[in-house]
């Protein structure tokens, strides 16, 4: 059994993150994921949407083995427990792939890490643009 980790905020559901799961899972037999607390989000505006909500609507996912909140303090932490074979970063998560499995092995890990590719046909699948787009509507009344 290969299994596959995946992680990030996962504030509003999109195509985007269904893809990105799709093509997670796709690397191994079983996928969990790690939805990020609030605290632990530094390089984007807190989500709207609280955590353990956000985990429950990832855990609903077909594609999702399980789906958990992981650390308040320490990425690596839950590494341990989870024990995956293969971590999948999305198209555009800020983690350096080489980087990061140097830094794991360092920490005595042996993780393979991958990149997996951006879903284009949606037009806003992102978080972020779609609570723009509700903004922009509702403070304009159009
Ligand atoms: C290997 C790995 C482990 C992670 N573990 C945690 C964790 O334990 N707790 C957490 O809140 N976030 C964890 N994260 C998620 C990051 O906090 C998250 O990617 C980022 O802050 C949210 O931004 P994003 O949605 O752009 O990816 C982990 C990310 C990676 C790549
Ligand atoms: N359009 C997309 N195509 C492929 N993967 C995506 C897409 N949008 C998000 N992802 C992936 O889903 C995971 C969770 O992303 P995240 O929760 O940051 O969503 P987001 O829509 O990119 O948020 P924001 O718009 O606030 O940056 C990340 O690994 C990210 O790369």
């Amino acid at each position: 059994m290969t299994r596959v980790l995946a992680t990030g905020t996962f504030d509003i559901l999109h195509p985007g993150h269904v893809h990105y799961l799709t093509e997670a899972k796709k690397l191994g037999d079983e996928l969990f994921v790690i939805v990020a607390w609030e605290s632990m989000i530094k390089h984007k505006p807190r989500p709207i949407i609280p955590t353990k909500q956000r985990v429950m609507m990832v855990n609903e996912l077909k594609v999702v083995d399980r789906a958990i909140a992981g650390s308040k303090h320490d990425i690596f932490e839950p590494l341990r427990k989870i024990n995956p074979d293969i971590i999948a970063l999305g198209h555009d998560q800020h983690f350096d792939q080489q980087e990061l499995e140097k830094t794991l092995k360092e920490k005595g890990f042996d993780i393979k890490v991958v990149r997996v590719s951006k879903f284009r046909e949606c037009d806003i699948c992102s978080s972020g643009k779609i609570i723009k787009e509700i903004i922009d509507r509702y403070s304009t009344d159009k």
